[in-house]
């Protein structure tokens, strides 16, 4: 079965109720193939998501930026996965880089998030991504392995699990090569990225299987813009993950 084109964004900690409604109506009016060809689903911060979702027209869907690890209680400043549920959010982002960094998320937490989250009928963005450091020592496939291999060990079904990688050198950096820089190799990122899409299916089809390396939605994100996304979009990668910078 061909993979559905999947475009998500990031709103993360950004809006005011004003620039909320402007993007909303913005979005409303856009035209954008049918449901049946891509999904497009938009993130904003907690706050906003019954909000955005009340505003938003109806083939477009709302993901929360993250979720508590279980089931909700005395966690003072969380969101639990059962309420995003009881609010009809379909979807939650999942192990964003900025939160493994910031907060400290580690592989096996994200893994375990990951998993309530789809045990209570969410959706799963699931991150990964390797530093620059870690790039530039080639460990690319062994940080972004481990990262899946926590997730992989416990999430039995997949179906409703999109990988997004999102190498965190390029998040917010504005490193995103045009076809001309990739074709120079200066900075062959699309190529980079196509041969990164072979090297993570491979990955999925050794140790999980051949038929969820096959159907399993991998998306890209980094410095994803109006200018760069078509040419990303036309590359094997089936999904766009943008941030918003509202103001
Ligand atoms: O983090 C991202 C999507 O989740 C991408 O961020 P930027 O678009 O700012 O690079």
């Amino acid at each position: 079965m061909a993979r559905k084109f999947f475009v998500d964004g990031n709103w993360k900690c950004n809006g005011t109720t004003e620039e909320v409604k402007k993007i909303v109506t913005t979005l409303n009016e856009a035209e954008v193939p049918s449901e049946d060809v891509v999904e497009v689903v938009v993130s904003p911060p907690f706050v906003f998501l019954n909000f955005v979702k009340s505003l938003l027209r109806s083939d477009f869907h709302v993901a929360a930026q993250n979720c508590w690890v279980r089931k909700g209680g005395a966690f003072t400043g969380e969101i639990s996965a059962e309420m995003l549920v009881n609010l009809s959010i379909p979807w939650v982002i999942i192990g964003h880089s900025e939160r493994r960094a910031l907060l400290n998320e580690s592989n096996e937490f994200v893994g375990d998030k990951v998993v309530y989250a789809l045990s209570q009928g969410l959706k799963v963005i699931a991150c990964i991504g390797e530093t620059l450091e870690e790039r530039e020592s080639g460990s690319t496939m062994a940080v972004v392995a481990a990262q899946t291999k926590a997730i992989a060990d416990k999430v039995t079904n997949w179906d409703n699990v999109v990988l997004a990688y999102e190498p965190v050198w390029a998040i917010g950096t504005g490193k995103v090569a045009t076809p001309a820089q990739a074709q120079d190799k200066s900075y062959p990122l699309l190529f980079y990225l196509e041969i990164f899409e072979c090297e993570l299916r491979k990955w999925l089809r050794e140790n999980v299987s051949g038929d969820i390396a096959e159907s399993t939605r991998i998306i890209y994100g980094g410095s994803v813009n109006g200018a760069n996304c078509k040419e990303l979009t036309d590359q094997p990668m089936l999904m766009v993950f943008w941030s918003v910078e509202l103001r």
